[in-house]
């Protein structure tokens, strides 16, 4: 199973715990999104589960294995992260940096093979970015590298999906783009965790919520539970008024009309 089941995680900087005892599920097949205000704590949080930093306490495990005990290129057989930085001026051809993706799964100093050129082609297809594949990295606009880079990590075949603010540099339509394939991706099995800052797009496709406010979880579980005007508000400390049905929001500064 590829459930992740996080307990007691916590993370110091400079002697000031930036993440504080957060204990979450992320069921096999959802789409988690983790939400909070400028600095709550959410990048932190997957550079946690993908163990790009040790917590100082606290344990990650994906189904019965906890993370920690898999060395990192084992780790990266199951693990796929896409940061806010990664990969940002590869002088490769999009080809190559998607094949980068298959590293943890040749063996040392091994030549890619047909079959990783064929799920590197897969995974170009499904993100809408086989038009790209001769193009530099470097050369691409943000929209176009954040495509490339979510093609790098289903390149991995991961069974954990963690991305970091995916929607950001994309537009509107690609936005959408995204989160569907995030939602298919679910569907096939594959556990995604997503930063979001956009509380409408986490109502829209977001199974759960992991809600952080300074480094602590204010609230967590299923979207149609726990994302209510009420905690939007307070977690973000503006007026958020439902529309439609509830489910979405339009956002207001206090005592500003
Ligand atoms: N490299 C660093 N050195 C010191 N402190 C850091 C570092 N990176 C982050 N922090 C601090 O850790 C806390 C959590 O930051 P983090 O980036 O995880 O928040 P976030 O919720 O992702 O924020 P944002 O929405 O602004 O991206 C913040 O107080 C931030 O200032």
């Amino acid at each position: 199973m590829n459930t992740v089941q996080v307990d007691g995680l916590s993370f110091a900087r400079g002697g000031r715990l930036v993440i504080d005892g957060v204990t979450a599920v992320a069921p096999a097949g959802s789409v988690t999104a983790v939400i909070g205000p400028n600095a709550a704590g959410k990048s932190t949080l997957l550079q946690l589960l993908a163990h790009l930093e040790n917590p100082t306490s606290g344990t990650v495990r994906l189904g019965n294995t906890d993370l920690a005990s898999l060395p990192r290129r084992r780790r990266a057989r199951y693990v796929a992260f896409i940061d806010q930085h990664s990969a940002a001026d590869l002088p490769l051809a999009v080809q190559d940096v998607v094949m980068l993706g298959r590293t943890p799964r040749l063996g040392r100093l091994a030549a890619p093979g047909t079959e990783d050129h064929d799920v590197v082609g897969a995974a170009l297809l499904r993100t809408g970015a086989a038009q790209l594949a001769r193009r530099v990295f470097a050369e691409l606009s943000g929209g176009e590298r954040q495509r490339v880079l979510l093609a790098r990590a289903l390149a991995q075949e991961p069974t954990l999906l963690l991305l970091d603010e995916p929607t950001n540099h994309l537009d509107v339509r690609a936005q959408l783009e995204t989160l569907e394939l995030l939602r298919d991706l679910a569907r096939d099995g594959l556990t995604v965790i997503t930063a979001l800052h956009d509380v409408n797009l986490a109502a829209r496709y977001a199974d759960r919520i992991i809600a952080l406010d300074d480094g602590r979880v204010v609230a967590a579980g299923e979207t149609s539970s726990v994302l209510s005007a009420a905690l939007v508000s307070d977690l973000y400390r503006v007026n958020a008024t439902p529309l439609g049905e509830g489910r979405f929001f339009s956002f207001s500064l206090p005592g500003v009309s």
